[in-house]
């Protein structure tokens, strides 16, 4: 995009963001197919980006292309984290960057706890650690320049990001 190496620092000075620890239980494969339980369905984050640690337990799928309705698996690299673009970086790239839908679906069987039985298959256990880094509530957000130009208008109104997430937040819970 051209952009100087430090333009998004100012707007995340107040280190806004979210770690967050999450462990799925290891549950029933049928469940899971049934819908009884689920790991994380579809969806997209909301902030600037997430940097991603996960364990080799697998299930983590991406769409790609967006909007393709296609999903495909995001395994773990040791070493490496995923970084997945948010709703907001999205907004603020004037859609140029495109936010990552992403899920977490059923993962292999673990065949030990499952003790080979088919009735009775277990999901491994799922760790993961997103970092959901998030621009300060006060920076007003609007079109990067040189993401428009007279042939690629400005889709969206300038908005605070604090009101942009709490936007979010409340259509969501
Ligand atoms: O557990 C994962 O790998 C994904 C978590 C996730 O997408 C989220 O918490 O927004
Ligand atoms: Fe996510």
């Amino acid at each position: 995009m051209n952009l100087p190496e430090e333009f998004f620092l100012p707007y995340h000075s107040q280190s806004d963001n979210q770690l967050r620890l999450l462990h799925y239980p290891p549950t029933s494969q049928q469940d899971l197919k049934e819908g009884k339980t689920e790991r994380i369905g579809a969806h997209s984050d909301f902030g600037t980006i997430t940097m991603l640690l996960q364990d080799s337990c697998g299930g983590l799928q991406v769409e790609c292309p967006r909007g393709s309705g296609i999903f495909v698996d995001a395994p773990c690299i040791p070493g490496s984290l995923v970084i997945n673009t948010g709703d907001l970086l999205m907004r603020w790239s004037n859609d140029q960057l495109k936010s990552t839908l992403h899920r977490v679906c059923a993962p292999p069987v673990d065949h030990d706890a499952s003790k080979g039985s088919q009735d009775n298959c277990i999901s491994k256990v799922r760790y993961s650690v997103p970092f959901f880094i998030q621009a300060n509530p006060s920076s007003l957000i609007e079109a990067i320049p040189g993401t428009f130009d007279r042939n690629h208008p400005k889709k969206y109104e300038p908005i605070y990001a604090g009101d942009y997430i709490d936007m979010r937040m409340n259509s969501t819970y």
